[in-house]
Order: C-alpha cells, then sequence, then structure tokens
C-alpha cells in the first residue's frame, strides 16, 4: 500500500518591527515565493491523488464486473493459445475444443500464451486465473517460443550436432527414422558441469523446430510440491502432449532420480513415486511422437541407472567445461554487442580463464563493462577485463570460504 505523502510545511512570514521597508519588501517577496513553491507541491500532489482515485475506480468496476460474472454462472477452464489484438484462441480443458473468442484490447493485452482463464457456457473470458495457485504453472516454465540459437552457444558445436541429431531430426524428419526402420532415441541425458550451456541447448532446439519448451526443475518438483511429485509429473507429459511439437527439459533430474539409499523416509518414498512416474510416462511414450525429452544433470555420478535403460535417458551427452577454443568463442558471443577497444585481446582472456564456465564467462563480460560504466565510458578495454577477472576471482574466493565452512558441496 502506497504511503501518502506527506504536506509541505505552511511558509512562515517573520516581520520585526525594526526592520526597514526594504528589509520587509524583501522578506515579503520571500514569503510570497514560499507560498508559490507550497502551492505547487500541493497541486502534485492532489494530481496524483486524483490520478490514484480514478485507477481505484477503475480497478472496483473491473473487480464488480468479474464479481458479476462469477456468480451468474459456473465458469470452465482454459488455456489460452494464441493472442491477436482483439481475439484469443482458448482450449478448453477436459474436452480440448478450441475456441476463437473476443476480447478487450485491455485484456488482450495482459493475456499471452499459455496463461489459464476462466470462460463462461459462450467462452468469453470472464478472469484470469492466478499463477500463483496453479502448482502446474509454478512448477513448469512454459516457453512458446524461446529466442536462444546455436550461434549463442559457444564451444560446444559437437554437442550441438549430437542434439540436432537426437533431438531435432527426429521433429523434423521423423519419416528418415521410419524408412530406416529404428526408433529415434526416447530421452537425451546432458550431463556436466554447471553453467556449460545445457538449457541453452534444449532452448536452442525449441526454436530451431518450432517447439514449445517446457522445462520442470527436479528439484523444485522435491523441495516445493511434496505429495504432488508424481501427479506433476502427469500433467508435464499431458501438457506437452497438448502443445505438441514441444520439448520436455527435466533439469536438475538427479534430484528425482538420485541412486537408492538405505533411509526410507517418507520424503524418499515421495521422490521415488515422483521418478516411478517419470520412467512410467516414458515408457508409455510414443517415441515418434512430436514430444521430444531432455534431462540434464550435473551430479552424473549420482544417477539411478535405471533411467539410462533402452527407451528411456538412451542418449548420454556429455557437455563439458569449454576448452581454449570454446572459452574464446563464449567471450565473442557474449561482447558482440558492447563496444570493444582494438586493445581486447581474445586470445589472452581465454587462456586467463581456463576453468571457467560459460556462465562464469558471460559474468566476466559484463562485469567488464560495469567497470567502463563507473568511469563514464561506453568503450570497453582490456583493462576493464583485467579489473573485472580479479574482482570474480576474489568474489571466488569468498564463495570457496563459504564452501569450505560447509555451506555447499556440489562438485561434478
Ligand atoms: N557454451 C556457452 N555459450 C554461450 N553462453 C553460455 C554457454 N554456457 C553457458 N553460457 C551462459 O551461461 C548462462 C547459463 O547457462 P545454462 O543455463 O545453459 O547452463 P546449464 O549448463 O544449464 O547450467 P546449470 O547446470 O547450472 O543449469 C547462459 O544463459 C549463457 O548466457
Amino acid at each position: 500500500m502506497a504511503h501518502s505523502p506527506s504536506l509541505p510545511d505552511r511558509p512562515r512570514l517573520e516581520l520585526d518591527p525594526e526592520m526597514t521597508d526594504e528589509e520587509r519588501l524583501a522578506a515579503l517577496r520571500e514569503h510570497y515565493a514560499d507560498i508559490l513553491d507550497v502551492n505547487e507541491e500541493l497541486t502534485e500532489q492532489l494530481d496524483a491523488a486524483d490520478r490514484r482515485r480514478e485507477e481505484l475506480r477503475e480497478k472496483a468496476e473491473k473487480l464488480e464486473r468479474q464479481n458479476e460474472a462469477l456468480k451468474t454462472s459456473s465458469l470452465y477452464v482454459a488455456t489460452v493459445e494464441e493472442v491477436t489484438d482483439e481475439e484469443v484462441v482458448v482450449k478448453q480443458h477436459g474436452n480440448n475444443q478450441e475456441v476463437l473468442t473476443e476480447v478487450s484490447p485491455s485484456l488482450a493485452d495482459d493475456l499471452e500464451a499459455g496463461d489459464r482463464v476462466a470462460v463462461n457456457d459462450s467462452f468469453s473470458i470472464q478472469t484470469t486465473l492466478d499463477q500463483e495457485t496453479d502448482a502446474r504453472a509454478q512448477a513448469m516454465e512454459v516457453d512458446e517460443s524461446p529466442d536462444v540459437t546455436y550461434a549463442d552457444i559457444g564451444g560446444i558445436d559437437e554437442q550441438i550436432r549430437e542434439v540436432r541429431e537426437a533431438v531435432e531430426q527426429p521433429l523434423v524428419e521423423p519419416e528418415r527414422f521410419e524408412e530406416a526402420g529404428i526408433d529415434p532415441p526416447s530421452g537425451v541425458l546432458l550431463h556436466g558441469p554447471p553453467g556449460t550451456g545445457k538449457t541453452m541447448l534444449a532452448k536452442a532446439v525449441a526454436n530451431e523446430t518450432d517447439a514449445t519448451f517446457i522445462k520442470m526443475a527436479g528439484s523444485e518438483l522435491v523441495r516445493k510440491f511434496i505429495g504432488e511429485g508424481s501427479r506433476l509429473v502427469r500433467d508435464l507429459f499431458e501438457l506437452a502432449t497438448e502443445r505438441e511439437p514441444s520439448i520436455i527439459f527435466i533439469d536438475e533430474i538427479d534430484a528425482i532420480a538420485a541412486k537408492r539409499t538405505e533411509s526410507k523416509t517418507s520424503g524418499d518414498a515421495e521422490v521415488q513415486r515422483t521418478m516411478m512416474q517419470l520412467l512410467s510416462e516414458m515408457d508409455g511414450f510414443e517415441t515418434r511422437g512430436e514430444v521430444r525429452i531432455i534431462a540434464a544433470t550435473n551430479r552424473f555420478d549420482m544417477l539411478d541407472r535405471a533411467i539410462l535403460r533402452p527407451g528411456r535417458f538412451d542418449r548420454l551427452i556429455e557437455v563439458p567445461e569449454p576448452d581454449f577454443d570454446g572459452r574464446e568463442q563464449i567471450l565473442q558471443i557474449h561482447t558482440r554487442d558492447m563496444n570493444l577497444s582494438d586493445d581486447l585481446d581474445f586470445t589472452t582472456l581465454a587462456s586467463r580463464t581456463e576453468g571457467k564456465s560459460g556462465a562464469e564467462l558471460e559474468s566476466l563480460a559484463t562485469e567488464a563493462g560495469m567497470f567502463a560504466i563507473r568511469e563514464g565510458r561506453t568503450e570497453v578495454r582490456m583493462q576493464d577485463f583485467e579489473e573485472a577477472m580479479e574482482k570474480l576471482e576474489e568474489d571466488d574466493e569468498a564463495g570457496d570460504q563459504i564452501a569450505s565452512a560447509g555451506y555447499a558441496d556440489y562438485a561434478y
């Protein structure tokens, strides 16, 4: 709730009987100027209050309309498929009926593909459903058209080639697999250290194939949705089928597919159920369909081998830390929109950043840009990169100290 602005102090006129006429005149002039200032400030506050009142009135009217609509009929839940200026295509849940319905331009502005809405008998949209209450929307990130392309990914050309072969080709040329009489890989597992481009790869395939990108994070599933994991996995596959062609991306799959441990706590049983659901969805899945499945992990060593059997994640692709050439390419990618000085030497930068991931190289470029901006320049120089490297090294050391104090041990 916004605080009301405080009222300006009332100007005071200090007149002394001892004052000369000129002094009085000067004091009166100053007082008059003060009054004008206060007047201006009060007028501004009044205008702001008027605007706020108008906003609240509109909001109240909208709520009243929604309230009326909700009272008069029961509503159906639907998902927005497409939005144009004044029309929206919605697909009703349950019967999957698709309908084109008109909406006011202001509502159209608020809607985007993938939103859940409530529609009445005549399919007019009554309200958008709160994402907060929708576990499905919270657990999954749906992106109709991710904007990452293969050209944005540096240093892992071989992995790009493998992903294209295992994921992209079955989507765009399924007949080639049919003719050859082979089933494409069911699921692809990308494994490697954090920040090396696994998520980017999955998004780039979705982009290239015009597929919807649906991401679910294993860790979120286990942390936030206790008791709902297996239902959400079912929903994930259902949603992917509704939206085909689509790419399901399960990040941090180790959180739901870790090797069985000795302990038998209820949390473990729940994780186990979630994993069983995932396996059974994959087993029942038509590999030649238009849904492809990619998973990623930084903890390959921890995975339950059951998920690597044929028909499940049967194509493993390692995404390693970038080598010298990779680092050079990644730095070039992340500086391509920068105004770089001629002294910038990518070879030196690549040799001085051994062991850094793509994500770390991206932060290096951003940090170097920040150093330039701080000095009032828009041109980024080698010196900025030197300083950025020092800063990131210091940050790393601080991070290591925290890690050695026992907080994080996520080694690959
Ligand atoms: N190979 C790369 N080329 C260009 N940029 C990269 C590369 N790898 C990582 N990045 C940068 O780092 C960011 C994070 O990468 P991404 O999310 O793909 O990593 P990830 O391997 O999925 O990591 P995590 O295992 O932590 O989820 C990207 O948005 C990108 O800007």
